[in-house]
């Protein structure tokens, strides 16, 4: 599909055509919001495309909004659903489908509401069973996890709490989110902007980096470039900073190889002879030697030698003094 764009050219004397030029349509990012009714889903995507809280939205409204905005120096143009809180049998369906159009999701709760926090692990339920069907039934090799964010929205609420941050976090690990943010969509545009704005940017992170992996066979070379920086985080139990830590743990992994090799074929100055060649190396060589210098291997025979030339096993007696008895002798 195509975006048709007219950009009219300098009206020459004679002519005034209008040039045509077709750009490719850009790949959007498609997101779900998930979560029960009322935790304030439509109120988060609203306020994350306009930066206003509108209070009252129609909770029947499936909507998918197009947004385009900036994140790590790229457009990302967004495709955001805001799904219905409460779908009914007929809906089900629907709902089963519109997890398999999503790339990544953002699961919602109420931390005013235990119900919405328990229905999270449903959810995603739903999303693993939808995501790996669709994996398993996909002819290309998409190895990749589908980035779930858990948010825990309303925390203005204080004294209406029923979810702490520990339960939110621990809940987050437990249902495998690769991470989870407390907000508050209602709160003071500035604070709220930039809280709301890292839900959906971590979003993108971890799905770009889940895609990179997948796509270059999980080789983690190819993904340190855009991990370079270090990631802003905020309430979060595996932000995006992990996955840099991760990466920084097979770097890691690969100095301690190189130090391994170091000690074995590389001259050590602690063992090194007169002629500039170590023992150790010199060792090292001779077992290298391919000249068909090589001594014979000692035999070693196939099977163990048989029972009968063993000499029988010796037998010996001992008495102990120790015990009950031991007081009568
Ligand atoms: N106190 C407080 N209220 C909020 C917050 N976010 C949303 N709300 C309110 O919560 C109610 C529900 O918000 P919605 O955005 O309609 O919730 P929803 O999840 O989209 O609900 P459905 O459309 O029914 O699925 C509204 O009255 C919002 O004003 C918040 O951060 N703090």
């Amino acid at each position: 599909m195509a975006v048709v764009t007219m950009t009219a050219t300098t009206p020459s004397p004679k002519t005034s055509l209008a040039k045509l030029v077709l750009y490719p349509k850009p790949k959007p990012f498609k997101i779900m919001v998930l979560g029960q009714s009322g935790v304030g889903k439509s109120a988060l995507v609203v306020r994350f495309i306009t930066r206003r809280f509108i209070g009252e939205y129609d909770p029947s409204l499936e909507k998918i909004y197009a947004y385009q905005t900036i994140i790590d120096n790229e457009t990302v143009y967004f495709e955001i659903l805001d799904s219905a809180g409460d779908p009914n049998e007929s809906e089900y369906a629907n709902l089963e489908s519109n997890i398999k159009w999503a790339e990544a999701f953002i699961l919602m709760y109420s931390v005013t509401d235990k119900c919405s926090f328990d229905e999270c692990h449903r959810l995603k339920f739903l999303i693993n069973y939808n995501k790996r069907r669709r994996r398993l039934a996909s002819s290309t090799k998409d190895c990749m996890e589908t980035p779930v964010v858990l948010v825990g929205n309303k925390v203005d609420q204080v004294g209406d709490r029923m979810v702490s941050t520990d339960e939110g976090q621990r809940r987050s690990k437990e249902i495998g989110c690769v991470c989870f943010h407390e907000i508050s969509v209602r709160e003071s545009i500035d604070q709220v902007s930039c809280m709301v704005w890292s839900v959906f940017r971590d979003a993108r992170r971890f799905w770009r980096v889940g895609s990179k992996w997948s796509r270059c066979g999980g080789r983690p070379e190819e993904v340190l470039p855009s991990l370079d920086r270090p990631l802003p985080r905020s309430i979060s139990d595996a932000t995006p900073d992990t996955v840099a830590n991760v990466t920084t743990f097979y770097r890691r992994f690969t100095e301690v190889e190189l130090d391994e090799d170091g000690g074995r074929g590389i001259v050590r100055s602690d063992s090194t002879s007169s002629s500039g060649h170590s023992e150790a190396g010199d060792e090292f060589r001779a077992r290298a030697s391919t000249d068909s210098r090589l001594p014979p291997r000692p035999e070693r025979p196939r099977h163990p030698p048989s029972p009968r030339h063993l000499p029988p096993p010796v037998r010996k007696m001992s008495v102990s003094m120790r015990g009950n008895n031991a007081n009568t002798y």
